[in-house]
């Protein structure tokens, strides 16, 4: 009889992957994010990036962090977490998780609770300190739903396109 395979990619290798994979599709210079909604049975069920939403121009509009608040990027961009809520067309998310490869914004954080997702893996963790993260988190505990660091396993995948 032949053995299995044993070096195969976990759960969260395969899901923190995905996303990771989605948020090289943004076109923001300076962060790029990407997230992965998963059922409770280990099914993909939707995935987005950070980006402008539909009919706005990635070469019209600002990709800058600084400037007017008309002039930079933070009034037109999408959130990798809403557009990954958005996508899914498939009816009620209640109890799936989110991989992500940021902590979700308080803006997020919102969506993520009322579409009922109850467990988020993040990666990045970097704008912890900022009230939006902070706001974040209040939110996401009040609401019962869990969060964890997704555990690097330094595994390096090479696929060639
Ligand atoms: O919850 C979040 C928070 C931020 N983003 C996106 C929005 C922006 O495109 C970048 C952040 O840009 P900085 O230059 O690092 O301020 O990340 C997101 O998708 N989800
Ligand atoms: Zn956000």
């Amino acid at each position: 009889m032949s053995q299995k395979r044993e070096d195969y990619i976990s759960w969260d290798e395969y899901f923190m992957g995905v996303a990771m994979l989605s948020g090289m599709r943004s076109k923001d210079p300076n962060t790029q994010v990407g997230a992965c909604i998963v059922s409770e049975d280990n099914k993909i069920l939707s995935m987005g990036y950070n980006g402008l939403p539909k009919g706005c121009s990635d070469d019209e509009f600002p990709w800058v962090r600084e400037g007017a608040p008309l002039e930079n990027k933070y009034f037109y961009t999408t959130h990798s977490e809403l557009n990954a809520i958005l996508n899914y067309r498939g009816g009620s998310l209640e109890g799936a998780k989110m991989y992500v490869s940021l902590f979700p914004c308080n803006e997020c954080a919102k969506a993520i609770i009322q579409a009922g997702i109850k467990t988020i893996v993040y990666d990045s963790d970097k704008y912890q300190n900022t009230p939006a993260v902070i706001a974040s988190k209040r939110m996401l505990d009040a609401a019962g739903v869990r969060y964890y660091q997704y555990t690097h396993t330094n595994r390096e995948i090479n696929i060639t396109l």
